[in-house]
């Protein structure tokens, strides 16, 4: 960052008529001086200035093009990359003067290429180099004539579409305008040498060939961190201008030729004047101190390269020039435009912007921390069983437990039942009475009236939670009654549960992974889902994509964590089998202790009986041999019961821990899947499964041949030629097509 001047070269294009009395190029100095005064002599005397001297930052003359691409060229690319800081390059100067040949280059010439392919060429080398970062490419290509912009890269659109140039805060943009995305160099390449197809021609009196319209090729780069360690997302631009011919009407006029066309010729030149004008007062301003008005708004010119020629942007002017005596007047008028544009200083920042998901990673990684921090607090307090997570299905149930226990609950002491430990616990304490709530209301006044008086009668026979205990029959842990386990009540399934139920498509964790319609949610839940269960609502995209990942879980890259999944998923059925076991176990051995519990009661009672009472002999307090044996058998029962219990706590973390691998297992395969679907993963799939394809035809091995020839002889080059031979095929194809309608 910081305050850049623009960059001035000089480049004078090769003359065998070189005005060497008029010109002195001094390239080692970078200057050029110019002085008229011999011309003028004939005329006597004139107060009029007639030498001048220029200095820029480089002055080439007879320069190939690989000299003038290195001269600042590179910089400049190179800064749009990989400090994500806008770019422009522009050609100015009088039609013939070589700005084409300087931004475009010869198309039929690899070796006189110019600043666009080989600008092409660099960007993708350095965005091969760069692979810790994900750089996406467009490029689009527009025409300015007659202060109207057409779409180069779309033929149909080159009749009128008036475009607007609009600013948002990723820059200023043509709005409709075409971006093709542009993965590979060639594919830069092809549409450049698309555009160029397409350029307007119009006959001109200096050049057939010349064209009398601005041409601004524009490379959209978008660049964010493979890794996510860093949120943003850079957004930069190239431009690459070939400007108009500069030259005066009077001068454009003098020619036979166009006369014919005059009205047109006129037409087309006060619009280039008056753009290329506006172009120079809003270079002035910008040099000014005052830049309160900067009149980018007048020409489309203006307002396409608003941030280009001020603000954000590294810009870099070749000021053509053709350094011939008839050629002075112009000369003269580009130098002193190219002296001015020395003046303006930019200050190139980079656009960042931020990418969502990444923050969203970002903050998910905070959060993750800041448990951490909170558990190893805890830990220090000796604080425990606070949950920070999302409470699990049973964990929700537990609380519903607590909170019916509190509301059963015979004194308003009973509240530490609830034991508080966090917000989070608070919160779906407070959830779970909702739903108590909501399900009271929703019961029958019969059944509610039924319960209530239950409840009421139980209190009153000081029995804390009958309700309770009839609800829950055989379920949950209470201290003095034992564990029970069995159906829940309705009432108490946790929300969560019921939606999974409902609908197996939808899970919490399909947003966890990411997941969003129309990608395989049915494929996360369950492997099972056939394409017939696939309802409604999915498009082919959905099907191909539900084929794909059936292929990358089957036979491809996703297999290895798919076997793993389903051994992990076996191993739930067994854990499920061995609670089902235990549970019936401990049921069994509850009501046996039950049934132990009212016999020996009976014995005791008896022992105690009214027949007895007042006899009071020590034998009325000795137990028999079958009480004793009741009794040990209860003691033993209970035993056997804690064992179970302790086997059932410990199947049941077995259980979730299952539980949470599958989940992860799941997560990873659908994350993988989704990026190796993104990167054309299913392609490759087709590949395989259509070796056949892969043979070549005699064009085919033709062209592969070509290729490795080219191949061993420049590699660089190999793109060009691609996209070259595409446009000789493209040119060809529409000849052939005018001679088939003539
Ligand atoms: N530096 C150079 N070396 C060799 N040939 C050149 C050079 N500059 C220009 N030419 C040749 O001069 C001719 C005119 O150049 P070019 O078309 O680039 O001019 P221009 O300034 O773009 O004109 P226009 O405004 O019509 O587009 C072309 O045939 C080109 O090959």
């Amino acid at each position: 960052m910081g305050r850049n001047g623009v960059k001035v070269i000089i480049r004078a294009r090769p003359t065998a008529v070189f005005a060497q009395n008029q010109i002195h190029i001094n390239q080692d100095e970078n200057t050029i001086e110019i002085d008229v005064s011999d011309s003028k002599n004939e005329t006597g005397p004139s107060n009029k200035k007639e030498s001048w001297k220029f200095k820029f930052h480089q002055v080439l003359q007879n320069a190939g093009q690989d000299k003038v691409y290195e001269a600042i060229a590179r910089d400049i690319v190179h800064g749009a990359i990989t400090d994500g800081i806008n770019g422009t390059i522009m050609a100015y100067g009088q039609t013939g003067a070589g700005k084409t040949f300087t931004m475009i280059g010869d198309t039929r010439n690899y070796q006189h290429r110019g600043i666009a392919p080989r600008a092409i060429a660099q960007v993708y080398q350095e965005v091969e180099s760069r692979i810790e970062i994900e750089t996406t490419i467009h490029v689009s290509y527009m025409e300015i004539y007659n202060d109207r912009i057409f779409n180069l890269l779309d033929p149909d659109d080159m009749e009128m579409h008036d475009y607007v140039v609009v600013e948002d805060a990723k820059g200023t943009y043509v709005r409709g305008l075409t971006q093709v995305e542009a993965p590979t160099e060639k594919d830069a390449l092809d549409q450049l040498f698309k555009g160029e197809l397409q350029r307007t021609v119009a006959e001109h009196q200096l050049n057939k060939r010349s064209n009398r319209s601005h041409c601004i090729f524009t490379f959209h780069i978008s660049q964010k961190s493979r890794t996510g360690g860093n949120e943003h997302v850079i957004h930069s631009k190239l431009h690459l201008v070939d400007l108009a011919g500069s030259e005066r009407l009077k001068k454009t006029m003098n020619d036979e030729d166009s006369k014919a066309h005059k009205s047109t010729i006129k037409k087309e030149s006060m619009y280039i004047n008056q753009s290329l004008t506006f172009l120079e007062q809003c270079i002035v301003a910008l040099g000014s101190r005052d830049q309160r008005h900067i009149p980018y708004r007048q020409t489309k010119l203006t307002n396409v390269l608003k941030d280009s020629l001020g603000g954000n942007c590294n810009t870099l002017m070749f000021a053509c020039i053709w350094g011939e005596s008839k050629h002075i007047e112009e000369t003269i008028s580009t130098l002193k435009l190219a002296q001015r544009m020395m003046r303006v200083q930019n200050e190139a920042t980079s656009i960042v912007e931020t990418d969502p998901s990444i923050l969203i990673k970002k903050y998910e990684r905070q959060i993750k921390e800041l448990k951490q921090e909170l558990t190893m607090h805890d830990a220090l307090v000796e604080r425990t069983g606070v949950i920070y997570d999302e409470h699990t299905p049973e964990q929700k149930y537990e609380l519903m437990r607590l909170v019916r226990a509190y509301t059963d609950a015979p004194t308003d002491d009973d509240f530490g039942i609830l034991q508080l430990s966090s917000l989070r616990h608070i919160k779906e304490l407070f959830r779970q009475f909702r739903l108590l709530l909501r399900n009271a209301e929703s019961a029958s006044p019969q059944a509610l009236a039924t319960r209530t008086s239950t409840s009421n009668a139980s209190r009153e026979n000081g029995s804390p939670a009958a309700t309770l205990e009839e609800d829950e029959k055989l379920v949950g842990d209470a201290e003095d009654r034992g564990f029970v386990l069995g159906i829940a009540p309705n009432a108490a399934v946790p929300v969560s549960l019921e939606i999974n139920k409902k609908d197996k498509s939808i899970r919490p964790d399909d947003t966890a992974a990411g997941l969003r319609d129309p990608s395989p949610v049915d494929l996360q839940s369950d492997e099972k889902v056939s394409n017939n269960e696939v309802k409604g609502g999915y498009d082919e995209e959905a099907t191909e994509k539900n084929e794909a990942y059936k292929f990358y879980i089957t036979t491809g890259p996703g297999k290895h964590t798919n076997i793993q999944l389903q051994d992990e998923k076996e191993s739930l059925k067994q854990i499920r089998e061995k609670l089902k076991d235990i549970t019936s176990q401990l049921n069994a051995t509850k009501t046996t202790i039950d049934n132990l519990k009212v016999q020996v009661n009976e014995k005791r009672t008896n022992r105690k009986s009214p027949k007895k009472e007042g006899k009071g002999t020590d034998a009325d307090e000795v137990v028999d041999e079958e009480e004793f044996i009741l009794m040990q058998k209860e003691r033993e029962a209970k035993r056997d019961y804690r064992v179970l219990f302790d086997d059932l706590k410990e199947s049941k973390s077995e259980y979730e821990f299952t539980q949470r691998s599958i989940e992860l297992l799941r997560m990873r395969i659908v994350s993988d899947f989704e990026e190796w679907f993104r990167e054309g993963g299913s392609q490759a799939k087709n590949g395989e499964m259509d070796g056949d394809q892969d043979k070549l035809d005699e064009g085919e091995k033709f062209d592969q041949m070509e290729i490795d020839r080219i191949r061993a002889q420049d590699p660089d080059s190999l793109a060009f030629f691609q996209a070259q031979k595409k446009m000789r095929q493209i040119t060809s194809t529409s000849s052939n097509q005018r001679k088939l309608k003539r």
